[in-house]
């Protein structure tokens, strides 16, 4: 479960400050995906941000599974950002030399204590999540030998190969056709149930909030369930 209580993120912005995130409460579940939408400048980057730990808030708490990261030291909240929060940023990020497996093999790499020891079994869980995404054929592929749609997707897989309890997810369709885009959802969807994950997926693209088990509007910073007139 990820909580975000009453969590307020200002930036410098010359003599005063921008207040990114304005006093937001929002939690999502296990098995759940809350979608989040609002227009650019809205603050929803930034919050996801404050969600995965990256930066710390102002005021307020985000706490996963139960425990309150504002009182981590900053190793332990990079153990914990490690262990239990998986993020899917807007471009994919992958590594251009490295195959679709190995891209997933080398988060057993990171930082990770033992790390060699867990070679097999990471071997084999990045088989897994490769075949659970639907990409377990482009296995020996390097991101320039895949389509963007497909890059997404080892993307997702790589996010999940930690066993995170918390998915956070920022445009995953913005590069794609909405054909494409419809079907990253779906994944995300499906994931989410099948690996129990409590998800938080910005998106512009207001055709896929139905889709979702909760969604919420972004504007000025502030949470409104108030959701744009498309939906
Ligand atoms: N590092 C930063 N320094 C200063 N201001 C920032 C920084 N990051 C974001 N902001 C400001 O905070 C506000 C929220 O930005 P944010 O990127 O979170 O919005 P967004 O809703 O994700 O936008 P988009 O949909 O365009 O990605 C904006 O006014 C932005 O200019």
């Amino acid at each position: 479960m990820i909580h975000l209580d009453d969590v307020t993120l200002t930036f410098p912005d010359g003599e005063s400050r921008i207040t990114a995130v304005d006093h937001v409460s929002l939690t999502a579940h296990p098995g759940t995906v809350t979608g989040i939408t609002g227009p650019s400048g809205s603050g929803k980057s930034s919050l996801l941000a404050v969600a995965a730990t990256l930066i710390r808030p102002d005021a307020g708490r985000v706490m996963i599974d139960d425990v309150d990261t504002a009182t981590m030291d900053s190793g332990a909240a990079t153990d914990l950002r490690r262990t239990k929060i998986g993020i899917v940023f807007q471009q994919s990020n992958l590594i251009a030399s490295l195959t679709s497996q190995e891209q997933l093999a080398v988060m057993n790499e990171l930082g990770a204590p033992n790390s060699r020891r867990h070679r097999a079994a990471a071997s084999a869980r990045a088989a897994t999540l490769l075949d659970a995404v639907g990409m377990g054929d482009q296995a020996d592929k390097r991101p320039h030998q895949l389509s963007g749609g497909q890059r997404q997707r080892v993307n997702i897989a790589r996010a999940l190969m930690n066993d995170p309890s918390v998915l956070l997810v920022d445009e995953p369709t913005s590069a794609l056709d909405q054909e494409r885009g419809a079907s990253i959802i779906e994944l995300i969807l499906q994931l989410t149930s099948e690996l129990n994950t409590s998800t938080l997926l910005v998106t512009h693209d207001l055709v896929h909030l139905p889709r979702m088990h909760g969604a919420v509007n972004m504007v000025d910073g502030r949470l409104t369930s108030d959701l744009p007139a498309a939906v």
